[in-house]
């Protein structure tokens, strides 16, 4: 059973996101996922191994993920390490391709920024299926230029009525947004800068499972 209500996108590549991303984990959040768009294939790997052993280590039962990639998921895999999938652009892999990779039992997430994406996703069956969806930007967000309108706190509910696949909230989500966002329907809120960005990133994602209302 998969704890989404908090899930942890990177941002960074050194020790300091090995830290934060492993007090995150022992602090409930139940997803890592390693985003660092600016490493070539070779260093994202050393960067999700570092994080899956220490994730490990605090947290074994904290889900990890590689943003993008599950060519990287697959080598840290072939290397013994605990990276149970892979998070999916519309624009990357196709899920089943990246499940014929990683194996049945990968763990793969796919971006559904529109309620048009979110009912194309409900529509698949078998390995198209993806296991979760990142919907968003809740509002704009200096983290990506994501190119579309921001789906609001009122795009959510529809977006969880016309799926039975696990919505993840994502875009310029805060502490404050936890409350009001639970009370959609989402199962999780994924954040970058509310945890990476803060002085004790344990503290702030205790904070935010603290928040959850149901
Ligand atoms: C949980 C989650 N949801 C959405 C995204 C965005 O993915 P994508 O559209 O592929 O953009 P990049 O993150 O790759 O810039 C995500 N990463 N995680
Ligand atoms: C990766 C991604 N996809 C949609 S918004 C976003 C970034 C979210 O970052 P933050 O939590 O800092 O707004
Ligand atoms: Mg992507």
């Amino acid at each position: 059973m998969i704890d989404w209500r908090l899930y942890l996108v990177t941002s960074g590549d050194g020790p300091a996101t090995v830290r934060a991303a492993a007090a995150a984990a022992a602090a409930g959040a139940g997803v890592v996922q390693v985003r660092a768009k600016h490493l070539l294939a070779g260093d994202l790997l050393e960067l999700v191994l570092d994080v899956a052993s220490a994730v490990a280590d605090s947290a074994p039962g904290t889900r990890v993920l590689v943003n993008d990639r599950a060519d990287v998921a697959h080598a840290a895999r072939r290397r013994g390490a605990p990276v149970h999938g892979v998070h999916l652009g519309q624009a990357d892999l196709p899920v089943a391709e990246a499940r014929a990779l990683l194996g049945a039992d990968a763990l793969v997430g796919l971006t559904a920024g529109t309620l048009e994406h979110v009912r194309e996703a409900e529509a698949r069956t078998g390995a198209h299926r993806p296991d979760y969806l990142g919907s968003g930007p809740l509002r704009p967000t200096p983290t990506k230029d994501v190119g579309r309108p921001p789906v609001g706190l009122a795009g959510y509910p529809l977006r969880v009525a016309a799926t039975q696949l696990p919505v993840i909230a994502i875009g310029d989500v805060t502490l404050a947004d936890v409350a009001p966002l639970s009370r959609t329907g989402i199962a999780g809120v994924a954040v970058v800068r509310e945890v990476m960005g803060a002085a004790d990133p344990g503290a702030a994602a205790a904070a935010c499972l603290s928040a959850w209302l149901r």
